[in-house]
């Protein structure tokens, strides 16, 4: 038999108050957790959560069954002071900052799926639990269900992180994946993302990058202990792909997919960051190229672990209400045992590359006149630039102008700044009709 656990209780298996804020697509199933698993989580915890209170907008609105409308108030303030246990799944930057800067001064430990505050003010919530001595925890905030906020912050804090690279997106991967194979156009594919409860409540948020920026910038402060904000990552959205982008990714042996980056770059003092969001080409043989639908997957590459993938659910109620659960069950055990889990560091203080210095590889989609000379003036400004070629596909398309050709050049590495200087120099030259397009291609590490 084991000696029974040494360690003081703070609540001698007395239940735990676990208020919830927002009760739409994330809190329904949150709530339905709660309500359905109580005993096995009171098992988990060491004592039983008592679902205190819902605050919710309207508490008239039409909720799912499982929702006990006795618990539903619209005084999130009152809920907050009266829970050990504050989880947010309301969304936006106020009233969510203040509610839970108000439960952590006040001594409540938090969990939130709100990426979009911790990228923008999360050092402030950080300061306010250390404070306090309570637990900060916000597993649902990146991929959804996806195990990858601990695996970075606990499992892999040995180790040194090299490159996250990630599709932390669902929305973007439906949509993407739904024009590749169902030639859908974005706006039939955003609005089926928001039907299945995917997207964030302005789907802006989603096809602008804005939601992968913000999980990027905190996969990059988790990774490389340094605090990186949303407004440090360079992003760009899917809402300037069309349809021949997408087929053309696949003809070169590519897929397309938003992708967020985090990586350090080697230079003085221990180097820099480069952030960013943006649709890149993945090789159709990379693991990340097989994520469909709304899954997501986050690729680490760390100097000792090597290359690990961490693949699944990134969006939707269900999934995403196991991370919280998940947090729940963590930060409510450390209440009963005493303690709290592990912090955010930012010790580093890494600085963020300036956009224009990143280097990637690219492709370049030209619609050009199909006469002799062209490729060769192409070339010249491209090496003027010191950007070198590695691959050129030309074709005269069956649909295309009269006299019109494709040109699609793939480059080696080069400084997006050089690449940006060179677009615009092709775009001044007769020859050249139009730059169609300008895509990074994902830069593949040798095994
Ligand atoms: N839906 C998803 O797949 C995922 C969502 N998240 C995050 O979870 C959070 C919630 O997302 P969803 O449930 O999808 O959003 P939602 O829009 O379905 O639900 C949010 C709920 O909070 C309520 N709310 C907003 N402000 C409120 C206030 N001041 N007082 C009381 N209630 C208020 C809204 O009325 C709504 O019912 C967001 O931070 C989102 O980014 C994270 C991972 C996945
Ligand atoms: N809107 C987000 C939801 C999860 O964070 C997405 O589409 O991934
Ligand atoms: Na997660």
């Amino acid at each position: 038999m084991s000696a029974p656990n040494p360690r003081p209780t703070t609540t001698g298996g007395a239940p735990l108050r676990v208020a919830l804020l927002g009760c739409g697509v994330v809190g329904t199933e949150v709530v339905r957790l709660l309500t359905t698993q109580a005993a096995e989580l009171a098992s988990r915890v060491g004592a039983p959560l008592e679902l205190v209170g819902v605050a919710v907008r309207d508490v008239s609105a039409p909720r799912d069954a499982v929702v006990d409308r006795a618990l539903l108030t619209t005084d999130a303030e009152a809920l907050v002071d009266r829970a050990d246990v504050v989880v947010e799944v309301m969304g936006g930057i106020e009233p969510a900052r203040g509610l839970l800067l108000r439960a952590l001064r006040g001594g409540a430990s938090v969990v939130t799926a709100n990426k979009a505050l911790l990228a923008q003010d999360g050092p402030t919530l950080y300061a306010a639990a250390d404070a306090a001595g309570v637990d900060l925890y916000f597993e649902a905030a990146v991929a959804g269900a996806i195990p990858i906020v601990r695996p970075v912050r606990e499992s892999l804090v040995g180790d040194r992180v090299r490159r996250v690279l990630g599709i932390v997106n669902g929305t973007t991967n439906y949509v993407l994946d739904r024009m590749a194979t169902d030639g859908l156009d974005l706006a039939a594919a955003v609005a089926e993302a928001q039907a299945l409860g995917y997207a964030e409540a302005d789907p802006t948020a989603d096809v602008e990058g804005h939601d992968a920026a913000a999980k990027a910038a905190i996969l990059a402060s988790l990774a490389f202990h340094t605090r990186v904000r949303l407004d440090d990552v360079d992003r760009t959205g899917i809402t300037g792909l069309t349809a021949q982008d997408v087929a053309w990714a696949a003809r070169t042996g590519h897929v397309l997919k938003l992708l967020a980056v985090a990586e350090q770059v080697d230079g003085p003092d221990g180097g820099a960051l480069d952030v960013h969001v943006r649709p890149a080409l993945v090789p159709a043989g990379h693991p990340l190229a097989g994520v469909r639908g709304a899954f997501n997957a986050v690729f680490v590459e760390a100097e000792a672990a090597g290359e690990l993938m961490f693949y699944g659910r990134g969006a939707g109620g269900a999934p995403t209400s196991s991370a919280v659960l998940g947090d729940v069950v963590s930060v409510a055990r450390h209440r009963v045992l005493g303690g709290r889990g592990p912090v955010e560091s930012s010790y580093a203080e890494l600085p963020v590359q300036d956009p224009g210095l990143a280097r990637s590889r690219f492709q370049l989609r030209l619609e050009v006149d199909d006469r002799p000379g062209v490729l060769a003036q192409v070339a010249s400004e491209l090496a003027e630039r010191g950007i070198s070629i590695e691959a050129v596909q030309q074709t005269v398309e069956p649909d295309g102008a009269a006299g019109a050709a494709v040109l699609v050049l793939t480059t080696h590495t080069a400084t997006a700044a050089a690449l940006h200087a060179t677009v615009e120099a092709l775009r001044d030259l007769d020859a050249v009709r139009d730059v169609v397009s300008v895509l990074s291609v994902l830069r593949v590490e040798e095994p």
